[in-house]
């Protein structure tokens, strides 16, 4: 990858402005420092390697030059979307599992909040942080991190969940910014029905693990069980306890509940 190809890359897409790097420590934190110095909404951070990639709840996020794409980008939510934020995190699973269906067939799943799975695997993550400016949200930075070539998987005893690329589930080379554009293009398109019921109709029927047993590990060690009932409007969550009583929860990591 580099500026030139990039910029061919980037032609016609709704991307006011970018910045590549060969290597940094994390996109997130470029586009957050640029979010502080006025980076205009739908601005691209994008690096072939990162030192420091960061992932939720301060995981380590592994990003080898070459093998995977690790891009963030800069929202200024509209004061229509202020209602929604925690959509954005949504529209990143949606645009990524949207393109590796239409783009490789795939048959992509989001694992909530917005992982992407294929076949049970992890080969997207996603990390959404936001600047407020006292209650309003000043800019939303949503990182997306995927696994092209097999390299980019780290070491089965690096990972808490097991993890897959797009070119081992697909048997095929991917070109990386060919699969950029298909993301990009997504969330354009996705983040102008952000607050529909088609948007909302969409994340929930990809969601993993619909109406299965599941564990939800949340921070402080507090580990919730039930069965996945889908999502709210919102982005939240939805279990059904065994009494039968219904949890809603805004964030957590979900696992199938084995045994
Ligand atoms: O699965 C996760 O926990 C989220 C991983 C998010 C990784 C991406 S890669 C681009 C951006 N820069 C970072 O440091 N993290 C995100």
């Amino acid at each position: 990858m580099n500026e030139v190809d990039l910029t061919k890359a980037l032609k016609r897409l709704e991307i006011p402005s970018f910045q590549f790097f060969e290597k940094i420590g994390s996109s997130n934190d470029a586009a957050l420092t640029w979010a502080a110095s006025g980076a205009p909404d739908g601005a691209l951070v994008i690096a072939d390697e990162q030192t420091q990639g960061r992932g939720r709840m301060n995981r380590q996020w592994v990003t080898v030059p070459g093998a995977a794409l690790a891009f963030s980008l800069i929202f200024r939510p509209s004061p229509q979307e202020q209602e929604g934020i925690s959509l954005f995190s949504a529209l990143a699973g949606v645009a990524v599992q949207q393109a590796l269906e239409k783009t490789f067939g795939l048959p992509a799943e989001i694992k909530w909040p917005n992982d992407v799975l294929v076949n049970g695997k992890k080969l997207c993550g996603v990390l959404v942080e936001s600047v407020w400016m006292e209650a309003r949200v000043e800019a939303v930075v949503v990182g997306i991190g995927v696994n092209v070539a097999p390299s980019s998987v780290p070491a089965p005893e690096m990972l808490l969940f097991p993890a897959t690329c797009v070119e081992t589930e697909a048997d095929r080379p991917a070109d990386r910014l060919l699969l950029l554009r298909e993301i990009l293009r997504e969330i354009t398109a996705w983040r102008k029905h952000l607050l529909s019921s088609v948007f909302y109709q969409l994340y929930s029927s990809r969601l993993a693990f619909q109406g299965q047993w599941v564990k939800v590990s949340q921070p402080g060690d507090q580990i919730t069980y039930g069965r996945l009932k889908g999502v709210r409007t919102n982005g939240c969550l939805l279990l059904e306890s065994e009494a039968g009583d219904e949890i809603a929860l805004t964030i957590g990591d979900v696992h199938l509940r084995l045994g």
